[in-house]
């Protein structure tokens, strides 16, 4: 199959790594030259740890590497793709623009897929020509490591859509859940809604970043905690799924003081260096200053 991938940040470097190492021929797409090479230096560098780790051979990583290009011009990276998945911002105009546009030139009977963390896909859908075809692909990051993808269903969403994106994401040897679409689906608003408390609990005093998340790992076996999770994720991703939540929940999503804070500071979590955490080499270092306050 041809995946097209639109956007190369987090997310979707990963995807098109994935996708890639399944056999597919994958084209990343991103704004310009420069990101769609950062994107595919991660696959690189992910591919790379794979076989220092001994969890990918040299055969797979050349594979993987064959069957991936980069484009930065939509219409020609979308041309003839049976699959299209988007991984830009959480901006719902944003994913309608791109998705539309690849569907133009996508293939006539092309899945529409959007990695949206929780946006409507009903909404999504009935801005695109053909919403039948449209479909949540949620991965969780990182993609190549993580197992769970949520197949979300729009109200438009037609059951050969269904088959046909269920079938992609065993075929990546990964653990389909269905769901309906519902602001945050299954797993973001959970998760959001944990995210947001320990934050409420930084503004509020109540522990350190570093013991907050203890607390989370050590006393109810998650396997890391709430806030070097939100640097995972991107403090800014983060902040957008709230303020939909919100918009959706109402103020039991109200984003917290700190979060607004560092992301009009630039302190995004491990891709700016900086989030509840200093990033170093990929690593959490240290509580950032700021959050230790
Ligand atoms: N970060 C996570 O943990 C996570 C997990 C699951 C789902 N998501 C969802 O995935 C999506 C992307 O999140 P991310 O964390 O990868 O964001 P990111 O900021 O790391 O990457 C977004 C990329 O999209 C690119 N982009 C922006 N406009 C574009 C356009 N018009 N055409 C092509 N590329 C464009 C940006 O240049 C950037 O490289 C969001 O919908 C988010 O909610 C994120």
């Amino acid at each position: 199959m041809h995946v097209t991938v639109i956007g190369a940040g987090s997310m979707g470097h990963g995807i098109a790594q994935v996708s890639a190492m399944a056999g597919h021929e994958v084209t990343l797409n991103d704004v310009d030259d420069e990101r769609v090479r950062a994107g595919l230096e991660g696959v690189e560098a992910n591919l790379a740890g794979g076989v220092e780790r001994g969890k990918v051979t040299e055969a797979e990583r050349e594979a993987t590497l064959a069957n991936l290009t980069g484009e930065s011009d939509l219409t020609a990276a979308a041309a003839g793709a049976d699959l299209v998945i988007e991984a830009v911002p959480e901006v719902m105009d944003l994913k309608t623009e791109v998705l539309g546009e690849a569907a133009a030139v996508a293939a006539e009977d092309a899945l529409l897929a959007s990695n949206t963390s929780s946006l409507s896909l009903t909404e999504l859908a009935s801005a695109l020509p053909d919403p039948a075809r449209v479909v949540g692909v949620h991965f969780f990051n990182p993609p190549h490591i993580m197992p769970l993808v949520e197949v979300v269903l729009a109200e438009q969403t037609a059951e050969r859509t269904e088959r046909r994106a269920v079938e992609y994401v065993e075929g990546l040897e990964k653990d389909a859940v269905v769901v309906r679409d519902s602001p945050g689906f299954a797993s973001s608003r959970l998760g959001i809604a944990l995210g947001l408390e320990a934050m409420r609990m930084v503004d509020e005093g109540v522990a350190s970043v570093p013991d907050i998340d203890t607390a989370m790992r050590e006393g109810y076996n998650h396997p890391m905690g709430p806030l070097m999770l939100t640097d995972l994720v991107g403090l800014d991703v983060r902040l957008d799924i709230a303020e939909y939540l919100r918009e959706s929940f109402g103020e039991r999503f109200r984003p917290p003081q700190v979060l607004r804070r560092k992301v009009a500071a630039g302190h995004l979590g491990k891709k700016s260096g900086e989030g509840f955490y200093v990033w170093e080499d990929g690593e959490a270092v240290g509580p950032s200053d700021e959050a230790s306050r």
